[in-house]
């Protein structure tokens, strides 16, 4: 079956299209460029759409094709030549069969307008896409992964990719895994063949939500890991932090995505991927510095100086995922994820997060 599939790919490559410029839309830039060099079944010259922004007085997208490295965004790693970038998104669109999307979700509704609306941009019919955004959209009261967003927009199939994924350390060839979940098997088989490398192994999963699910909430106990380390917790405190964040997170999907796999905490968008987030995410940087007793500065002054550019996604799901539980009034289920909205966005006292937790009633043995 594979060598028929092979065959017929290498007759007619797949041409691939990245949707983002960002830290790990770069990155994955250069892996899947190296895949499209290296595997005839893919056309060669990968298309990366960056948004126009200038940088040192030029484009940054010419900067990219002069000089093969993204300046703003992943500095110092150099890119195969085949990644060629374009300010255009009809450039980009039109001549792909593969699109990936690597944006910050809160921008992922405009580009799907863009794309929809604008006269000059055709999707084409048989396109398939994969989401590597780590966030939900909410639309008229409804939650939804951003690959379902896709689908519905663009009317075309797309899986998505997740996994313990500093994007700096894979860009510089430092082992990896990541999850690809999904429900056609040809399809995970293709994505798997543009993403795969030794540096960066990709298991398949026949799952369409899971891996979304854990990517888009572990941005939350993240911001909680970094309020405890801003606070100097003690290492006791975080993990029982973060075990009510995996609770949380598991709640979470059964309720509003009727989601019960919990296995999928095996695979590297799961606990592997809590783990190296608030080992060394932007999330938990960024937190820390929001709970400095000397900080008092806003999510979006803290993000600026950090990041130059770069978007932490846990303050935006953490928005969303409110939403949810309080129209539900279901805030007494989701005590860390209330807490942590209420310091990030109410003004609450840091040191609520280990109090809502500090309580005088015994917990009941339910046996
Ligand atoms: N960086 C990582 O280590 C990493 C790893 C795994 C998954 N992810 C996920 O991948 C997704 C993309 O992350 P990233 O690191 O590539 O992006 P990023 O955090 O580096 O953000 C920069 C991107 O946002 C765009 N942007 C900034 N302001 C904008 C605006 N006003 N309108 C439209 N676009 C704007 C920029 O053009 C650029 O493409 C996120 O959901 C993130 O959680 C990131
Ligand atoms: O830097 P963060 O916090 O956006 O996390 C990056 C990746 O999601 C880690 O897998």
């Amino acid at each position: 079956m594979l060598k028929n599939l092979f065959d017929k790919l290498k007759e007619c490559p797949l041409k691939i299209g990245i949707l983002g410029s960002g830290n790990w839309a770069t990155t994955i830039s250069k892996v899947v460029g190296t895949n499209a060099q290296n595997n005839e079944i893919f056309e060669n010259e990968v298309k990366m759409w960056v948004r126009d922004e200038p940088f040192e007085n030029a484009k940054l997208s010419d900067i990219i094709n002069t000089k093969h490295e993204n300046m703003k965004y992943l500095k110092g790693v150099k890119l195969p030549t085949n990644v060629v970038a374009y300010s255009n998104v009809s450039e980009v669109v039109n001549n792909s069969d593969l699109l990936i999307f690597v944006i910050p979700s809160q921008y992922l509704e405009n580009i799907l307008q863009i794309i929809k609306q604008n006269e000059s941009v055709k999707i084409k019919k048989d396109a398939k896409a994969i989401s590597l955004i780590k966030g939900f959209i909410v639309k008229d009261d409804t939650i939804s992964i951003c690959s379902k967003y896709i689908t519905d927009i663009l009317d075309i199939p797309c899986c998505a990719l997740s996994g313990a994924n500093i994007a700096s350390e894979i860009a510089h060839e430092k082992f990896a895994e990541a999850t690809i979940g999904g429900n056609n098997k040809e399809e995970l088989i293709i994505w798997q063949r543009a993403f795969d490398l030794p540096y960066f192994k990709i298991n398949c999963v026949n799952d369409s939500a899971g891996a979304e699910i854990c990517g888009a909430l572990k941005n939350i106990i993240t911001l909680a890991v970094g309020f405890c380390n801003g606070l100097n917790v003690s290492t006791n405190s975080k993990s029982a932090i973060i075990r009510n964040g995996i609770k949380e997170m598991i709640l979470f999907a059964k309720i509003f995505f009727n989601y019960d796999n919990i296995n999928i905490l095996l695979e590297s968008c799961g606990f592997a991927d809590i783990i190296t987030s608030f080992l060394s995410g932007r999330n938990t940087k960024c937190a820390v510095e929001f709970v400095k007793p000397s900080s008092n500065k806003s999510w979006q002054q803290i993000e600026d100086e950090i990041l130059n550019g770069q978007k932490i996604q846990g303050i935006v799901t953490l928005k969303y995922v409110y939403k949810m539980i309080s129209e539900k009034n279901l805030t007494h289920k989701f005590p860390l994820f209330t807490v942590i909205n209420k310091i990030s966005w109410e003004n609450e006292n840091p040191e609520a997060l280990l109090k809502t937790f500090m309580i005088d009633d015994i917990i009941p043995i339910d046996f």
